[in-house]
């Protein structure tokens, strides 16, 4: 996922947002235009007292409506789904297709399904939905084709539909049942004997993981705790003998239960209990699709997902350590106020040296706060992160809109940070609100050996927020505080805010970049 490098008041911040190719990157939906040539999207249209339109994004029909004529509109496209069914996003889908877009571009691992360039690229969708998504978006953006698979009676005939309902792409996609009687099992024993005990790192950053001789290393039996799948088949079994895809995608479902899904009251994206949980949740559906993916090998190039919480990043990668892949990326993407990640490993060769991660730069880290008590939120946090900063000394400005907090700390605060006890967050601390100014340079009058950091806070699924911290000042002198500063910021986070409290040294922050 790109990362988009904006000049702010002489600083140059990285933060990842929407694919620079994605259509929407520059021109998000116009919802004024839309309702003025769609009739049937202008009753869901209303004006703010800014006179900016805007939709009511919990209501089901306006959402779906959206959606149609985005689709129609930009990409050309007849769809529709029934009430209830799980309605994308199209902006948001868009950027996934795009990171694939990317990952079959680099030349990070070697092409041994090598093709002439005349043959379609080929990707197999786990879990298509009645929405048929992603199948629908890389057919006609890219010209890619697909097998999109499902499970349910609804979900494989609204493919259906929208696959014929859109002629000049419908020779691109094949809708695949899977048979849900037909369990495979990639049980241990089963997989015992192909697995490797990699000896590479895999770190969430660009490039990750590097085995390079996998072939050589003694068997591993796995012994990752992750929660196990028993379903359907997703992969192994679905996939037919001798096939070859380019990639496989997949949009999990995310949640155990239904109660757990607890449904976002600010949005309306419908999605059936079928569509959106599965006993394990995504932990255990995409611990499959690795499973899956020892046996298939080589067949898919790149094995991808999608993932929602960032908890259970770390647990995917561990996994895929033991498994004995080649590679490992993975990107977040965001939209508005909500993250999700997307993971992709292969087992093909790497094709260039990979840079450690150990030795780049990490300017964004990340933790998760779960298991949130229920009056707590995320002001609550910001208003927590503002005194564990301004009590050290350091300088504040918050933007409550935006759910972020700039922070300016010298070298002197930085230590009184690192030095303080874990302290109580419940005395707001005075705080030194500062405008920082852009004199028009091009570099900011702050000092360079002031640490800049702008900490936010994501609403991940309800009870969860994800802390952000990004680096401004990569160059200062006290930049190399960053990390140990915001591990502190995490422990003391978790200390007020987490049921399950932060123990010592078993911090979940992750190195984003
Ligand atoms: C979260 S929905 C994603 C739908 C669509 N791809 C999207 O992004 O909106 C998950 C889908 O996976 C399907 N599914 C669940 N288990 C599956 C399996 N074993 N194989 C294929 N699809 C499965 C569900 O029926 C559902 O349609």
């Amino acid at each position: 996922m790109g990362s988009k490098k904006k000049r702010k008041r002489g600083v140059t911040v990285e933060r990842p947002t929407i694919h620079p190719r994605n259509k929407y990157s520059d021109n998000p939906p116009d919802f004024a235009q839309l309702a003025s040539l769609y009739p049937s999207f202008e009753p869901f249209v209303f004006y703010s007292r800014d006179g900016r339109p805007r939709i009511d994004w919990t209501d089901f029909n306006a959402t779906r409506e959206l959606t149609r004529v985005l689709l129609l509109h930009d990409h050309s496209l007849n769809w529709w789904i029934p009430d209830g069914q799980l309605c994308p996003t199209v902006p948001n889908r868009s950027n996934y297709i795009h990171w694939i877009e990317d990952l079959l571009s680099s030349d990070i691992i070697t092409n041994t399904n090598a093709k002439v360039d005349v043959e379609v690229v080929r990707g197999f969708d786990i879990g298509t939905g009645a929405n048929c998504i992603y199948p629908l978006l890389g057919a006609s953006l890219l010209g890619w084709s697909f097998v999109g698979s499902d499970v349910t009676d609804v979900a494989l005939e609204w493919a259906e539909r929208n696959v014929k309902s859109n002629p000049h792409i419908s020779g691109l996609i094949e809708i695949r049942k899977v048979e849900s009687g037909e369990t495979t099992s990639c049980g241990e024993e089963s997989c015992k004997g192909q697995l490797v005990d990699s000896g590479s790192n895999a770190h969430t950053n660009e490039i990750e993981a590097s085995n390079p001789e996998p072939d050589f290393l003694p068997p591993l039996k796995l012994h990752s705790d992750v929660k196990n799948y028993h379903g359907p088949p997703v992969l192994y079994g679905v996939v037919r003998d001798g096939e070859k895809f380019d990639f496989c995608m997949c949009n999990p479902p995310f949640f155990e239960s239904m109660e757990e899904a607890g449904l976002n009251p600010k949005t309306s994206c419908g999605g059936t209990p079928e569509e959106m949980v599965c006993p394990g949740g995504e932990e255990a559906f995409i611990s499959r699709i690795i499973q899956d993916s020892v046996e298939l090998k080589q067949s898919i190039r790149w094995y991808t997902s999608m993932v929602g919480r960032k908890s259970n990043m770390k647990i995917l990668i561990s996994k895929l350590r033991e498994v004995g892949v080649t590679i490992v990326k993975t990107t977040e993407f965001v939209q508005g106020q909500t993250c999700r990640w997307g993971l992709a490993w292969s087992f093909l060769p790497p094709a260039k040296k990979v840079i450690s991660s150990h030795v780049a730069e990490k300017s964004v880290l990340s933790f998760m706060l779960e298991g949130l008590q229920r009056q707590c939120n995320a002001i609550h946090v910001m208003q927590s992160v503002e005194t564990f900063f301004c009590s050290a000394g350091a300088t504040c400005k918050s933007n409550a809109s935006a759910f972020t907090l700039d922070i300016t700390a010298s070298n002197d605060h930085c230590e009184a940070i690192l030095k303080s006890e874990l302290s109580n967050l419940d005395e707001p601390a005075p705080c030194q609100y500062k405008e920082v100014v852009y004199n028009g340079s091009g570099s900011s009058h702050l000092p360079l050996s002031d640490f800049s950091l702008r900490i936010s806070v994501f609403q991940q699924i309800p009870g969860t927020l994800l802390v952000r911290g990004s680096l401004q000042h990569r160059e200062s002198p006290a930049a190399g505080a960053f990390s140990s500063i915001f591990l502190r910021l995490e422990e003391v986070l978790k200390l007020k805010f987490c049921r399950e409290k932060a123990t010592a040294g078993g911090s979940s922050i992750n190195r984003a970049r």
